[in-house]
């Protein structure tokens, strides 16, 4: 018997783009086949390709502890960065400066969304389907109407510039715990800002070159929910893709599923609870000419337990020009990628689709 098959209504989702009402639904149905529907479902190579769990030896994603930005250790940290952003493009930090309880508060205001709220609370802060990125609570990253879905939903904030947050568009028990919002926008944005110089600094570029080529900081903040699926086997929670901005911030809980792509094969980012996971984005491949690489990732589903994850994205104004740094370039070694105008970069990855890296790659020279 086929679940998403048969005609008994009773059985039919009443809202099938949400993984939330989809995962509730099939998991209450002990059948062996087709728990979830068609258009969440993937071919088993794309789900677990090449996948290797994280190992605790060196072939991980670096751990790298900050010591709090003590000048003390700057060397060392701009090296152990360096490594990091050019090997990796993703990479976990410890001793960031960003309290523990703050990135706990965090987690449980994303829960308290996701687990306390009625579907029909959680309904009126809908984003608009039809609108790339639009702010709130939705299902689909693609606004196509024909791709595969992610088993995922979200909680999308503006945050940055203040011009863009508008708190009443925010679930209305954060009127309590405003101030966690606010707070956790703020210390990303430092710690964002931090890491952008001292990776410049990595690169003998000026201190201040990412952040003055990125100009004024668009932080959205995303607290991603995946409820349990019935066929992890043949569903991702998030397609491949790499993150379209300059450098995202990640928290997530104790349920791993956050993978990286390294030398062809899918690495697990071990779960830490106090670490911040540091994800560089394509606008800074294409300012550093490639020497840092955007890092490839996706996140995996499992049978038995939500995961929830927030990223925080920094990312250029759409009028912004982002192209390859001067400094990096010559005749020996010339700009590898086009200049592109960056609300030209993200309305092409709304409408083609993500998949793995091809917007960065097409804007190869
Ligand atoms: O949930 C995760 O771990 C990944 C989220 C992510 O990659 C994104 O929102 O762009
Ligand atoms: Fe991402």
């Amino acid at each position: 018997m086929e679940l998403w098959k048969t005609p008994k209504l009773s059985l039919l989702p009443p809202e099938p783009e949400r993984a939330q009402t989809l995962s509730e639904i099939g998991l209450q149905h002990e059948i062996s086949s087709s728990l979830i529907p068609e258009r969440n479902t993937r071919q088993p190579e794309t789900v677990k390709h090449k996948n290797r769990p994280y190992k605790a030896s060196d072939s991980g994603v670096p751990v790298i502890d900050l010591f709090n930005f003590d000048p003390q250790h700057s060397d060392q940290l701009r090296y152990e960065l360096r490594r990091a952003c050019k090997d990796w493009g993703s990479f976990q930090i410890m001793n960031h400066g960003v309290p523990k309880k703050l990135l706990d508060d965090m987690r449980n205001a994303g829960r308290s969304f996701f687990n306390d709220c009625s579907m029909e609370e959680k309904r009126k802060y809908s984003c608009d389907s039809n609108s790339a990125a639009s702010e709130g609570y939705g299902s689909r990253m693609l606004v196509k109407d024909d791709s595969v879905l992610d088993w995922r939903d979200y909680f999308d904030h503006h945050t940055l510039p203040l011009s863009r947050r508008n708190p009443n568009r925010w679930p209305s028990f954060y009127r309590f715990c405003l101030d966690v919002m606010v707070e956790y926008s703020d210390h990303m944005k430092v710690l964002a800002l931090k890491l952008l110089s001292m990776i410049s600094e990595g690169l003998n570029l000026p201190s201040s070159f990412i952040e003055d080529t990125v100009g004024e900081i668009y932080q959205n903040i995303t607290i991603s929910y995946y409820p349990p699926c019935p066929q992890p086997d043949l569903t991702l929670g998030l397609q491949s893709h790499s993150d379209m901005g300059a450098i995202t911030l990640l928290i997530q809980d104790d349920v791993e599923g956050l993978h990286v792509l390294k030398d062809g094969e899918w690495v697990t980012v071990q779960s830490i609870p106090d670490a911040i996971v540091v994800i560089l984005a394509d606008q800074t491949e294409i300012i550093t000419n490639g020497h840092y690489r955007s890092s490839q990732h996706r996140a995996v589903t499992n049978a038995h337990q939500a995961r929830l994850s927030v990223a925080t994205f920094h990312d250029p104004a759409k009028s912004r020009k982002i192209l390859p740094a001067a400094y990096l370039t010559n005749e020996n070694c010339p700009a590898r990628y086009r200049e592109v105008v960056y609300g030209d970069y993200v309305s092409s990855w709304y409408t083609k689709g993500p998949e793995g890296k091809r917007n960065i790659d097409a804007l190869l020279l």
